[in-house]
């Protein structure tokens, strides 16, 4: 089995960052940058991270009208990542020219809800229905607006697997059955959701913030 674990490296340090990955790198499949490396460090600090020989994952939630939104994918399109978000909330045509601005060997996800909402949270947001129906629809939706997968919390990814079975399916959210929930709602291990079917697991602060993250590494893929 290929490491199925993304580090999702949530420090503005360049250095930090690159030590962390430096570090665990023999125990993880990928890394995962977000908005906060990448406002700080920009595309030299994807390159620098790239040098380490891991895929990257572009965490960016993009979520615009349909030209800026595929203005930006062409702008990253020279960084090659393996994985970019967008907010299936953007809508359709902004999910197709998204695709169509993406290059041919970068994955476009589309981020359904939030792994840090739940049902009452959903609610007050103004949508209707639980947080399971709302990523099935959208995950429809970003089908068909022919996107590689969705980023989607463990809980429903099983049912997501179901309608869409060569979809590729990221999960954050996830937690070994000892460690912290933080700001995350809708959590379940590393095993249940790679057992649910997720393709992807992306995981942060339980590695990172570890007193040792290569050995927490080890043993969220020893569980797997
Ligand atoms: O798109 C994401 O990666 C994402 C979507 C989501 O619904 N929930 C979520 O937590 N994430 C990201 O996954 C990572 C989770 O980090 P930890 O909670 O520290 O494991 C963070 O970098 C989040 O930005």
């Amino acid at each position: 089995m290929s490491n199925p674990i993304y580090l999702a490296v949530d420090l503005p340090d360049l250095a930090r960052a690159t030590a962390l990955v430096q570090q665990v790198r023999g125990h993880i499949g990928g890394v995962k940058l977000g908005l906060e490396f990448f406002c700080a460090h920009g595309h030299h600090g994807v390159h620098e991270i790239a040098k380490l020989g891991l895929p990257i994952f572009l965490d960016l939630k993009l979520h615009d009208i349909p030209n800026t939104v595929a203005a930006a994918m062409q702008a990253i399109h020279v960084l090659e990542p393996a994985i970019v978000t967008i907010h299936a909330a953007g809508g359709r045509a902004m999910m197709e020219d998204a695709k169509a601005a993406a290059g041919a060997h970068t994955r476009v996800v589309a981020v359904t809800m939030l792994t840090s909402l739940d049902d009452t949270d959903i609610a007050r947001i103004g949508y209707s229905g639980t947080a399971h129906d709302n990523v099935l629809r959208l995950a429809d939706l970003a089908h068909q607006a022919g996107l590689d997968g969705i980023v989607c919390s463990g809980q429903e990814v099983g049912a997501v697997r179901q309608q869409w079975r060569d979809g590729f399916f990221v999960v954050p959210g996830v937690r070994p059955a000892s460690a912290v929930l933080g700001d995350q709602k809708r959590a379940v291990t590393p095993r249940q959701a790679r057992d649910a079917g997720a393709s992807v697991l992306v995981i942060g602060r339980p590695i990172a913030r570890a007193e040792n993250p290569d050995q927490a590494a080890r043993d969220i893929m020893a569980t797997l």
